[in-house]
């Protein structure tokens, strides 16, 4: 039998072909599942299968996943960090000078000349409302410094930009990584207050969500221009366009169109672009695919959002993996409950992320489907599954 993967959204195919038959059985939302592999398919819609035993998503952003609720079901949820950050960063910086010499509503305007006999003469009448400014000794302000916000900063200091970033969840990676000539801002507003554009590269959750409101645009510079290439609900769009008619927000670029702002002068939106590049497609895909892979085939666990990561060299084709509450005894429990069975524990490893736990075991001899089972009734099990060598006695 072969692992079920049911594919939501253009796949690329240098990502879908590592799926190899006869192990994989790969299609476009294909019944009982055992993998879901998705971009922006809005999965809290739709009923997951019990069979489901892991989601990737090929890309950053896992707000269209429920992923609490595949914590309590004991599921992973992959993502592919960093993989199309480069793709996003090429489009904020085009969104910067887009922004700069008011290119989209200069194309406007000469698209709307009719050919006259005085057309040229209304070309350069019509020029000095787009005049524009250069990047260099500008500050670009930035509002989460991760994969993306990162070559955002760097890439606007080569090009003669001033940054200043708030990021208070900074990784030390990040952090290393980040040029020195970018300046630590206190708060989200202090950034607002002193940057000529605003771009936001977080993640839309509980703490982000509307994040830029009216409070906060009421202390912008004035004349700034705001970039969201991050998530639409992270900004406040009521917030955005009272900003532009009271000429405080000078335009608002961003990567998801919405009716609230079709039809507005200052406002400009691409259709969820950022990540739209051969490059970010190929690279997001085979990122997740191997990722699936490794934790179908061997129950290795790499940038899952909800998991620790995890990974022991098989020295036995008797392999459990347990995700579990990650609270006392649970180890305790589960190796008890093998040993009563007759089980020797050959290697183990067991890490824990947050509330999750999880763990391989690879045993000296098979267990027992109703050992599994047992093992699965402790309280705090949330998901346990055999895992045999897909070359030998593939599933
Ligand atoms: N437009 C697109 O096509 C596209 C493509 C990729 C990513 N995205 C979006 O961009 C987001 C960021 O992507 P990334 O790859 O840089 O992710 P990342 O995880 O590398 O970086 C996110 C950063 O935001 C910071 N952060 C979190 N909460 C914050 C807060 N309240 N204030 C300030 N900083 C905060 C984190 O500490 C982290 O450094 C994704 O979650 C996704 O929603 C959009
Ligand atoms: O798949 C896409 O095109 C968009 C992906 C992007 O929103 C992300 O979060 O990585």
């Amino acid at each position: 039998m072969a692992y079920r993967v049911a594919v939501y959204n253009a796949i690329s195919a240098s990502g879908l072909g590592r799926f190899a038959a006869p192990h994989y059985a790969v299609g476009k939302a294909l019944a009982d599942a055992d993998a879901i592999l998705l971009r922006s398919h809005a999965l809290q819609l739709s009923e997951i299968p019990a069979t489901v035993k892991a989601i990737a998503r090929a890309g950053a952003g896992v707000n269209n996943i429920p992923v609490d609720e595949m914590s309590k079901r004991g599921v992973p949820v992959f993502n592919a960090p960093g993989a199309n950050a480069n793709a996003v960063k090429e489009l904020v910086i085009a969104a910067v000078l887009l922004a700069a010499r008011n290119v989209v509503p200069a194309i406007g305007y000469v698209q709307s000349l009719a050919a006259s006999p005085d057309f040229e003469k209304r070309v350069e009448d019509g020029k000095k409302q787009f005049a524009g400014v250069e990047l260099p000794g500008r500050t670009l302000g930035i509002i989460g410094l991760g994969a993306i916000g990162g070559l955002v900063a760097e890439t606007a200091i080569r090009l003669g930009m001033k940054v200043t970033g708030y990021d208070p969840e900074i990784t030390v990676d990040n952090a290393w990584r980040l040029p020195g000539s970018v300046k630590r801002a206190a708060s989200i507003e202090d950034v607002l207050k002193s940057s000529d554009f605003v771009t936001i590269h977080v993640p839309l959750n509980n703490h982000t969500r509307h994040m830029i409101g009216r409070e906060r645009l009421a202390v912008a510079k004035k004349g700034m221009a705001l970039l969201n290439f991050s998530r639409d609900a992270v900004v406040d769009e009521e917030a955005v366009l009272a900003s532009i008619a009271d000429k405080r927000l000078r335009a608002y670029i961003c990567d998801f169109p919405s009716p609230k702002l079709q039809g507005h002068a200052g406002v400009v939106t691409l259709p969820h672009l950022g990540a739209s590049t051969e490059e970010a497609e190929e690279n997001c895909a085979v990122m997740v695919v191997d990722q699936l892979k490794a934790f179908l085939e061997e129950g290795s666990v790499a940038n899952a959002v909800n998991f620790p990561s995890v990974e022991m060299a098989r020295e036995s084709p008797h392999r459990i993996a347990i995700a579990n509450a990650n609270v006392p005894n649970m180890v305790g429990q589960i190796s008890t409950t093998m040993a009563q069975a007759g089980l020797n524990i050959h290697n183990m490893v067991n890490k824990s992320k947050g509330e999750m736990a999880y763990t391989l075991v690879d045993l000296d001899s098979e267990a027992a489907p109703d050992l599994l089972a047992r093992i699965a009734h402790i309280p705090g099990v949330l998901s346990i599954r055999a895992i045999p060598p897909i070359s030998g006695s593939a599933k």
